[in-house]
């Protein structure tokens, strides 16, 4: 099936960095948000990212400005009807998604692929609250978009082999590369990234280490490009807690236990980069470490 328009519901950190890539790569792009502040936000971001591109010779200056012109904004959800495929992007909870896949349903072209960008949450069950189970899928982008190769699809229990090819083409045109993963919570990266950074978190909270040991010591040690703690940070503590419940829920083992402090830090609001503190306060710069 051929994918030309292209709707991303959510204009957070995951959805500018998806309506980059697809705009990028010549698809049209209308990005939807709740508020005017997070759209207008993301165009600064976007160009931001594209100029720091360009500078680096990555893309011409032509190509920004293509890509620009393929972004358009709106608050309205409706007007996502007419698009061929939907990758929604909205905050981490399940009851937030699911109202967008209803209130989209009526407005949707019969053709219309639905995807989620869900970093935990069941496309099973998010795909059997809509109209079309077969043409549901998990397109689970990693963050910075532009610049991370993967690109995770999942398929629902019922999702149809076209479907899954039309999604593995738009990933091959992106330039990225997919891997596939059943749909058990969290899938692959997170099933495995998640515990490790809930990990570091009790390793601080048990006083092994400083935010600044624990973080040097996995990247000196382990040659990671970030630090546990400061990866946290950069995903989201809220997004973090989300997948760690999930995946305690779903798999009913006590070793996906939240660590308390990170639940601690989501109830403080310090969320992390977003939010300005988390691991860290990115007030300070250099940022520095809260505990
Ligand atoms: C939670 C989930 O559901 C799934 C997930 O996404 S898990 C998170 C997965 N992501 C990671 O693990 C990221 C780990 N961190 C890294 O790989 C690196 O620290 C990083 C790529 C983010 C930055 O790398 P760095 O070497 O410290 O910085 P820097 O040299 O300035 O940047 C490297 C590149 O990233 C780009 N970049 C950095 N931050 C960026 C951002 N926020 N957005 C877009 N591009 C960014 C830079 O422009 C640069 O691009 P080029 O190589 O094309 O020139
Ligand atoms: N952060 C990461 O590293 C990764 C995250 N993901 C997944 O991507 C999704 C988005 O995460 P991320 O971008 O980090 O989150 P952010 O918090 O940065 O962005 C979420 C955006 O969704 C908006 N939003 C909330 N409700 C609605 C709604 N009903 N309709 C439209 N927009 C809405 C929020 O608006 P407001 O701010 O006004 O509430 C916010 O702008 C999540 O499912 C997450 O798990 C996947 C891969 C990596």
């Amino acid at each position: 099936m051929e994918i030309a328009k292209i709707g991303v519901v959510g204009a957070g950190q995951m959805g500018n960095g998806i309506a980059h890539v697809f705009a990028l790569a010549g698809y049209k792009v209308l990005l939807n948000d709740i508020s005017q502040d997070s759209l207008d936000n993301a165009i600064k971001v976007i160009e931001g990212n594209l100029d720091r591109q360009v500078s680096r010779e990555k893309i011409t200056a032509e190509a920004r400005a293509d890509a620009l012109a393929n972004i358009s904004t709106t608050l309205k959800l409706p007007d996502l009807g007419p698009t061929d495929l939907i990758i929604e992007a909205a905050t981490e909870r399940e009851t937030v998604k699911t109202a967008i896949f209803e209130d989209l349903l009526p407005h949707l072209e019969p053709h219309t692929i639905l995807t989620s960008n869900t970093s935990s949450i069941s496309i099973t069950r998010l795909a059997s609250r809509t109209d079309r189970p077969e043409k549901f899928m998990g397109f689970h982008f990693m963050n910075p978009v532009p610049i991370m190769q993967l690109v995770e699809l999942i398929r629902g229990i019922a999702t149809d082999k076209p479907t899954y090819e039309t999604c593995l083409g738009v990933v091959e045109k992106l330039g990225k590369t997919a891997a596939s993963a059943e749909d058990f919570p969290a899938f692959i990266v997170n099933r495995i990234l998640m515990p490790m950074i809930n990990e570091a978190v009790y390793t601080l909270y048990e006083g092994v280490g400083s935010v600044k040991s624990i973080d040097e010591s996995l990247k000196l040690g382990a040659n990671h490009p970030m630090g546990p703690l400061e990866l946290a940070d950069f995903i989201g503590l809220d997004t973090c807690l989300a997948i760690m419940n999930v995946l305690h829920d779903g798999l009913a083992d006590t070793k996906y236990r939240p660590c308390p402090l990170l639940t601690k830090y989501v109830e403080a609001g310090w969320l992390g980069r977003k939010s300005q503190r988390g691991f860290y306060d990115y007030r300070k710069d250099p940022p520095v470490p809260t505990r």
